[in-house]
């Protein structure tokens, strides 16, 4: 059963490899990197009712377990070559032809909009009660070109590509815990918009691509700007021994019109902060690379925003319009 699947969901998924090289049917892929390159292997596994509603349509769930790892490749500088899947599905799933051809193709959709070749090389099916798919993609960096989280340095802008708060909102709207009151405020785009974010995040590749030599450091925002941030702190603070932290003007963050709603009518801050499903870069640059950076992000047609930067002591302090220094008591989405 499980064979049949993959021969007509997942081979014409694993097209494009380079002549010699070797994706789905034997015990493993085999896959040529270009010289002069660092493989960059990123996994990320989804789980029903943990990374998405259990109501999830088959297309948004591939789509999302796939961009969340082209999401990890971008903050790396790298650029995708290919992909696995471990899938444990309900014999549900299995036996529905509309499920797992839905399924296909929002793999298939999403990589044909990034432009690229992306094959699926492999990966394993079995059968699980809960829905959980684990996605490894590869990627290639020129070697000593990735971006890392650890080159931040005092005095680096903080930036971030795109709107922050919208994953959030789309979660609230998909599980239905937004207040009445609130959810009225939004009007019906402002709802789509926010559900389509959380359901088919697009991945900054582009962006990603732009990062070296600019940017000094770089992480995907899937956890909330504050806890990604702070991984960048601890991370650049570890490599040069000195302690690191952030300022983060509140007025500046990036908002969509129904996330700056929801903060103009309750002051709902932890969405863009904490909120996560963001799949943004959140990257720190020398000022003197700033300008440079803003011009490449703008050919490709990237909102890069200014919202803080760097400073030399531990902590993330929040501004509003420049004045006080509220340290947030909220972290970031944590599964234990
Ligand atoms: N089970 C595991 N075994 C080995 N390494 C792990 C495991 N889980 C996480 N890691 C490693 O820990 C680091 C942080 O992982 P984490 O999943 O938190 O990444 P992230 O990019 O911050 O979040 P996201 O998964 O949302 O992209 C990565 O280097 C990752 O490879
Ligand atoms: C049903 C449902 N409940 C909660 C969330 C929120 N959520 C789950 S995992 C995660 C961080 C990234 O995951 P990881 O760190 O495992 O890569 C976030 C923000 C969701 N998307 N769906
Ligand atoms: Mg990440």
């Amino acid at each position: 059963m499980e064979f049949d699947l993959i021969e007509r969901y997942f081979t014409p998924l694993s097209l494009g490899l380079p002549e010699g090289d070797l994706s789905i049917g034997d015990d493993g892929a085999l896959i040529t990197i270009p010289p002069e390159h660092q493989l960059v292997v990123v996994t990320d596994t989804l789980v029903s009712g943990v990374h998405f509603p259990h109501e999830t349509r088959a297309y948004d769930i591939a789509w999302k377990a796939l961009a969340v790892n082209l999401s990890d490749l971008a903050a790396m500088g790298a650029s995708p070559i290919g992909f696995s899947l471990g899938l444990s599905l309900p014999k549900t799933c299995a036996e529905s032809e509309q499920w797992m051809a839905d399924f296909s193709q929002g793999f298939h959709d999403l990589v044909a909009s990034t432009g690229m070749k992306i094959p699926l090389v492999g990966g394993d099916t079995t059968r699980s009660d809960i829905l959980t798919l684990t996605v490894s993609a590869k990627g290639v960096v020129r070697k000593g070109r990735a971006v890392l989280r650890s080159g931040a340095e005092a005095g680096d802008i903080v930036a971030v590509t795109g709107v922050l708060g919208e994953g959030a909102l789309g979660l609230a709207l998909a599980l239905d815990t937004l207040s009445t009151e609130l959810k009225t405020g939004l009007s019906e785009q402002d709802q789509r918009h926010a559900l389509n974010y959380l359901n088919r995040p697009i991945p900054q590749l582009a962006m990603g691509q732009c990062l070296y030599p600019l940017a000094n450091s770089a992480i995907d925002i899937s956890d909330g700007l504050l806890q990604d941030l702070g991984h960048i702190l601890e991370r650049s603070s570890m490599s040069t021994g000195k302690p690191l932290g952030a300022r983060v003007e509140l007025n500046d963050l990036p908002l969509s019109s129904g996330v700056r709603k929801l903060v103009a009518q309750e002051a709902l801050w932890q969405m863009p902060l904490s909120g996560g499903d963001e799949y943004q870069l959140c990257l720190t640059v020398k000022p003197e690379n700033w300008s440079a950076l803003q011009a490449l992000a703008a050919e490709h047609d990237v909102v890069l925003s200014r919202i803080g930067e760097i400073t030399g002591y531990a902590g993330i302090e929040l501004t509003l319009c420049g004045e006080g220094d509220a340290v947030p008591d909220f972290a970031g989405f944590q599964h234990f």
